[in-house]
């Protein structure tokens, strides 16, 4: 019965996922969803950047501390492993629907482009940066990094494999192609406000800092010389560029 609640459980939480991430694509991209980043009803001034900023601190600070391998330790003790990396996905996601509910906008303009064939070019090319990101995430383990892996493992009583580690496709051309789509999609806009761009600012600085000392100094705990020879090899973001670790 256990077993099967934390199934549920879990797929109640990759829908959760599946609902933000659909949400976000909108929120950013300006399309189909009730509110956006640049909805008409306008943040008042300073306060508006404050709220913003303390929005987008809490998927920070969530999303950063609960992939601390210490704080998994501690946690995995209370919610039971099978759970956890649901858990993870459903707060993250809670994070970010709570960011989208609450966002203030700004709409004063930084860039507009008015030539057609530009706008259309710019809408691609976002596009092209959500689709990396979901690419990306089925050549790491999509289930996995879900938690749907785990929570099937568990239901039918099979020990969770560790993910592999994946040096091929993106991956093969940049360390973290799934947050280059991301600053791709937050920065690909034929309309720029200012609340957009606090955004675009915040999330690629974020990024920065996330992957080059929280992600990267597990990995090398993890995969040892591997790692270490990936990183010589491979550029961490600019496809192309020379590897900088
Ligand atoms: C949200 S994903 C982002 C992955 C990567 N930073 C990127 O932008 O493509 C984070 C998870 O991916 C895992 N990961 C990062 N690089 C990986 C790789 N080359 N192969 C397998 N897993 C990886 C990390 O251990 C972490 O659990």
């Amino acid at each position: 019965m256990k077993k099967f609640i934390i199934l549920v459980y879990g797929l109640i939480a990759y829908l959760v996922f599946l609902i933000s991430f659909l949400y976000a694509i909108g929120f950013v991209s300006g399309f189909l969803v009730p509110k956006t980043i640049n909805s008409a009803t306008e943040g008042t001034g300073f306060l508006a950047i404050l709220i913003n900023l303390v929005l987008l601190s809490i998927f920070a600070i969530q999303h950063s501390v609960m992939a601390r391998p210490t704080f998994k330790a501690w946690w995995v003790k209370i919610i039971g492993k099978p759970a956890e990396r649901s858990t993870y996905i459903l707060l993250t996601s809670l994070a970010l629907l709570l960011l989208f509910w609450k966002w203030q906008p700004i709409n004063t303009v930084v860039w507009e482009i008015d030539n057609s064939l530009l706008v259309w070019i710019i809408i691609g090319v976002a596009a092209l940066g959500w689709l990396i990101v979901l690419l990306s995430t089925f050549m790491i383990s999509h289930f996995e990094l879900f938690g749907l892996t785990q929570i099937f493992d568990n239901f039918k009583n099979r020990t969770s494999q560790s993910p592999k580690f994946q040096t091929n496709f993106l991956y093969k051309i940049v360390r973290h192609p799934l947050m280059l789509g991301f600053i791709i999609a937050f920065w690909a806009t034929p309309l720029m406000t200012v609340g957009h761009l606090i955004f675009a600012v915040i999330t690629t600085v974020y990024i920065l800092i996330a992957v080059k000392y929280l992600e990267e100094k597990d990995l090398r705990k993890i995969h040892g010389k591997d790692y270490e020879e990936y990183q010589k090899n491979v550029p961490m973001l600019l496809p192309f560029s020379k590897s900088t670790k």
